[in-house]
Formats: structure tokens, sequence, C-alpha cells
């Protein structure tokens, strides 16, 4: 049999990944709480050239951090996003929410004419005002909220848009960060994106240590 010569110390895994993250990535030109979120999404994606698609506004992170103290709830559009949300992080043992498998969304989705993706957040609006939400993959549920938002819907506290794709991803990122409601969001522009990146964004916004 074959001996492999590999790491196997989780720890030391993690520190290496990290120190090689900051060796190779530009993360000079960003602030230190968005640099410690960026290292963390390149962590789950392996490409370090993230940082030049990367788009945010300056507040996004303390702002998500002071709801989720505050325990407010954590949307997702899909339950991968859902799954990848460390809960221990979570400062107030906050909700993580993802409406998609409830059975209203299938029907709502049709009478709506819309993805089931979309429909299921017409079932957030209750606890919406001050939520956390994190668009990991649909760019039908991005574009949906900030319809909604204009409709008058409650306004989240921030938003975590990272939809991935060639049908309207790069679309949506792009209308989040010139929406006129001027919500706080972080966005990887373009078509790259992604559950693992909008949990692992999360993850690191949810708490201070790496
Ligand atoms: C068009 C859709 C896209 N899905 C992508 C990538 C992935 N999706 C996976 C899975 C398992 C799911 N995708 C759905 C959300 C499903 N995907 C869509 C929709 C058809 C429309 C969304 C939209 O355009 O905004 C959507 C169905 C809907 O009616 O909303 C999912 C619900 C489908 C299903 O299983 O029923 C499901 C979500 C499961 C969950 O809750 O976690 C993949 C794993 C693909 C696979 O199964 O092979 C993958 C995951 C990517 C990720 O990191 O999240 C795209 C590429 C985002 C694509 C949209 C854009 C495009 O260019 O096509």
């Amino acid at each position: 049999m074959t001996t492999y010569d590999y790491e196997k110390d989780g720890p030391a895994i993690y520190r290496q990944s990290f120190a090689t993250i900051r060796a190779e990535a530009d993360l000079a030109g960003l602030p230190a709480d968005v640099s410690r979120v960026a290292v963390r999404m390149i962590h789950a994606c392996g490409m370090v050239d993230l940082v030049r698609d990367l788009d945010y506004t300056p507040d996004v992170v303390a702002r998500a951090r002071e709801a989720l103290r505050a325990g407010a709830p954590i949307f997702c559009d899909v339950q991968m996003v859902a799954s990848g949300v460390t809960r221990k992080r979570l400062p107030a043992g906050n909700d993580v929410l993802c409406t998609l498998s409830d059975p209203s969304v299938p029907e709502l989705a049709a009478k709506l004419g819309t993805t089931r993706s979309a429909a299921a957040l017409e079932l957030w609006r209750d606890r919406l005002e001050g939520s956390v939400v994190a668009v990991g993959n649909a760019p039908t549920a991005l574009f949906r909220l900030l319809e909604m938002i204009e409709e008058g819907a409650p306004r989240p506290a921030a938003v975590i848009g990272v939809p991935v794709g060639f049908v309207g991803a790069a679309e949506s990122k792009d209308a989040l960060a010139a929406h006129p409601s001027g919500l706080e969001h972080i966005v990887v522009r373009g078509r790259r994106g992604g559950s693992a990146l909008a949990a692992a964004a999360l993850n690191a916004i949810a708490s201070e240590e790496e």
C-alpha cells in the first residue's frame, strides 16, 4: 500500500491555508472586518483572485454582526446555505431559515409564475425586518428580494449576495449593489458565487475569531 505524506492535523491545515491566502491574495485595500470575511470566502473556493470581484458597503460586516448579536434570524435562499452555517458561531442562537421546502411553495411559484426559490421569499416577510439574508444559489431569489423591498417589504439589516451561474447571477448582484434602497451588502460580482461562499461569509461575520 502506498503511504502518502500529507497533513493530518486539522488546526495546522487551517493555519497553513489562511497563511497561504494572506500571502497570495491582495487584501490590502479592504477594511479589516471585510478582509477577514474575504479570507474565509477564498478559503471556501480556493480562488485568491476573488478579491477582485468583491464589492461591499463599508459597514456591512458591522451591521450584520450587530443584527446577529441582537438575535436576528438568518434567511437563506437554499438549504445548502443553511446547512453550511456553523451554529456554534452564532452569537444569539439565531434561527437559520430556508423556506424553499415549505409545502406551499410549489403552488405559490406556479401562481406567481416564478421559480420556487423566488416564491419562497413570500414566507420571509413577517421576520424580514433587521434580518440577515444570505443568497448563495438563486439569482431569482435576489431579484425578488429587491422587488419586494421596492413594494414596501421590511428591510433586512444586511444581504450577502453571492448567487452563482450564467443566467441572472451577475445581473442580480449588480442590481443589489446599485439598488436605490442602499441595502448593506457584500457581493461577488460576475458569475462566481455559490452556497459554500454564502455560508463561509456568514460564518466569518458571525464570529470575530478566524
Ligand atoms: C437555475 C438554477 C440554478 N441552480 C444552480 C446551481 C446549483 N443548484 C443546485 C441545487 C441542488 C438546487 N438548485 C435549485 C435552487 C434550483 N436551481 C436553479 C433553479 C431552477 C432556479 C433558481 C434561479 O434561477 O434563481 C432552482 C429551482 C427553483 O425553482 O427555484 C434547487 C431548489 C433545485 C432542486 O433540487 O429542486 C436546489 C436547491 C437545494 C437546496 O435547497 O439546497 C446544485 C447543487 C446543482 C445540482 O444539483 O447539480 C448547484 C449548487 C450551486 C450552489 O453553490 O448553490 C445555478 C448554477 C445557480 C442555476 C442558476 C443560474 C444558471 O446560470 O443556471
